[in-house]
């Protein structure tokens, strides 16, 4: 399945994840010798939500949240009869998220989540950064110079404002600011450009799995960093490599809600040993 192009090996027969999961996330997201994806995401009962999700990244590391995994799981709940609601709740290591889904014929298209209050003080996101708010702090990587605003949807992320976020150089810079050691748990960087205070276009380098076509959490920082910094709106429109995705952090209630698509591309069966 896919969010944006983001996407995900979903395996939905487990009770719990096997502790081989991360030497399980290598093979199977390898693009070459396994079936290829950013991550690979465990479908598991829950005693508090419809379903439980844990995803754990194409280099083996577990995530805390991922927004556009909660998509897919949601679609893949409904479509697949493991619920029967059009609003349902996916349990994550980031709290219980509430979803809502689009159905067209039969099937969910479009997806709506609520993915919770973001996290600024620097030492809960975590970044090495004692302050409530981490806006617009320099960082230097490789002798160049830039300032990030850091947000946690669960998971880290460093939002950097640049010119011209489609041409910038993410596969040079986000490796060096992913692991930068203002990161304590690394980071998920995003590089974003602002084209109205109600639009912009976002890359991203993801911790874990390097440049994606979308990021959910990363899109829902984006839209909390940009308003913080007061360079757009709460409610803005996401481009993304892959497409666009709705984003509201909402002024009532400080939750940020994000509207995208989920698909699911193909099913098959594992055989490699
Ligand atoms: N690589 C991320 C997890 C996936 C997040 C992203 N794919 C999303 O849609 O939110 C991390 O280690 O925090």
């Amino acid at each position: 399945m896919n969010g944006l192009g983001n996407d995900f090996i979903i395996v939905a027969h487990f009770e719990s994840v096997p502790d081989y999961a991360p030497q399980m996330a290598r093979a199977m997201c390898d693009r070459h010798f396994g079936i290829g994806g950013d991550g690979l995401v465990f479908i598991l009962p829950s005693e508090k939500a419809d379903v439980r999700m844990r995803i754990i990244n194409a280099d083996g590391s577990e995530a805390e949240q991922c927004g556009n995994a909660v998509r897919c799981v949601a679609k893949y709940a409904y479509d697949h009869k493991l619920s029967f609601r059009e609003a349902l709740t996916v349990e994550t290591m980031a709290g219980i998220q509430h979803v809502w889904l689009t159905i067209e014929e039969g099937k969910a298209t479009q997806v709506k989540v609520d993915m919770g209050a973001p996290i600024l003080r620097g030492e809960a996101i975590p970044v090495a950064v004692n302050a409530e708010n981490v806006v617009d702090h320099p960082i230097e990587a490789d002798g160049a110079a830039f300032a990030f605003t850091g947000v946690s949807m669960g998971n880290p992320h460093a939002v950097i404002f640049v010119e011209d976020a489609p041409r910038f150089e993410v596969e040079k810079w986000g490796p060096v600011l992913e692991k930068h050691s203002l990161f304590p748990n690394k980071a998920n960087v995003e590089f974003v450009s602002v084209i109205s205070p109600t639009e912009v276009e976002m890359r991203v380098w993801e911790r874990g799995c390097g440049q994606t076509y979308a990021c959910g959490t990363g899109a829902c920082a984006t839209v909390v960093a940009g308003a913080l910094t007061g360079r757009i709106e709460r409610r803005a429109l996401v481009h993304l490599k892959g497409g666009d995705l709705e984003i509201e952090w909402s002024e009532t209630d400080n939750r940020v809600y994000m509207t995208g698509p989920a698909e699911e591309v193909f099913a098959g069966r594992w055989h490699k040993a």
